[in-house]
């Protein structure tokens, strides 16, 4: 698997850089950026935190608006931000051009149905195909966390609740956390899985969450965001983990919204959280 690199700034000591290659579970070519903390400059090998952006956004969301480098050089975290969806010629759109389905808004699925299959496979992507590429190019361990924002958030939670092997720790900004009880979940999961809302259930956090698990999760919310009550439900995600005892701990911050600038307030807490779990297993 080969990688062109597109980008190369240095920032806190260490480097951020944007690659592109091609993925052979997405059928196209994928741009994703990473940060190497400084720790990696004598070749030591540092946990990953993978890094899932919400609607409309790409590789460079996160990266330019978090704030996270300067904890993550402290911490020596490598993180990794994948793109939010398979794009380019031939990759099927919503024919309205709507953001909420199709290009930038893959919401982390394995799509079954047409004319989405072909290419929008985001589940198997961020779960096995890039940390593969990651770990053989990269000076990073296998110790992996994932993190994200909104669909990403989504995104995080349910790669970590269905594969509690592969990360330590998961957190989440305003996820939407309940999607087949919500517009932005049920259009997108009726899109891309079908009528049969059996298969929708694998991609539900509340509903994963209420099965039990034990990989540590932190959320945040804040309580001025304009999607809290209609898209997001971090009450019915609460409510799954207060009864099968699963360890999450969810936070509401007053008087914050939906945006970068709520991400940017609290991504040291998040970072510190999922270097703590790191660390923890890589001892
Ligand atoms: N465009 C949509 C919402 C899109 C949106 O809020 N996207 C969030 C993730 S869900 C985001 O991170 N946007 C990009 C950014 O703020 O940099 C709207 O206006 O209703």
């Amino acid at each position: 698997m080969s990688l062109e690199l597109l980008s190369s700034n240095k920032t806190f000591g260490g480097w951020h850089k944007q690659y592109q290659h091609v993925s052979a579970t997405l059928k196209c070519a994928m741009r994703f950026a990473i940060y190497l903390p400084p720790a990696t400059a004598d070749g030591a090998k540092v946990p990953v935190l993978y890094w899932l952006s919400g609607l409309t956004c790409t590789d460079e969301n996160f990266m330019q608006k978090a704030g996270a480098f300067r904890a993550a050089a402290e911490l020596g975290i490598a993180i990794v931000a994948p793109d939010t969806s398979p794009r380019g010629e031939g990759v099927a759109d919503d024919p309205d051009g709507a953001y909420d389905l199709g290009l930038g808004a893959g919401f982390y699925v394995n799509a079954t149905q047409a004319p989405w299959a072909e290419h929008y496979q985001m589940y198997d992507y961020v779960l096995q195909e890039l940390p593969e590429l990651i770990e053989q190019h990269f000076p990073v361990s296998s110790q992996r966390s994932v993190s994200g924002h909104s669909m990403g958030g989504h995104g995080a939670l349910v790669l970590a609740l269905n594969n509690p092997e592969r990360f330590s720790s998961v957190s989440a900004f305003s996820p939407i956390a309940n999607p087949v009880n919500c517009p932005w979940g049920q259009k997108a999961f009726k899109a891309y899985l079908g009528e049969d809302r059996d298969t929708w259930r694998a991609y539900d956090a509340t509903e994963l969450m209420g099965q039990g698990g034990s990989t540590p999760a932190l959320v945040d919310q804040g309580e001025g965001d304009n999607f809290l009550t209609e898209q997001l439900k971090p009450e019915a995600l609460k409510a799954a983990a207060d009864k099968s005892g699963y360890p999450l701990t969810l936070r509401l911050q007053p008087g914050y919204d939906h945006s970068y600038y709520f991400i940017a307030s609290f991504i040291d807490d998040h970072l510190r959280f999922h270097a703590q779990h790191l660390h923890l297993h890589s001892a």
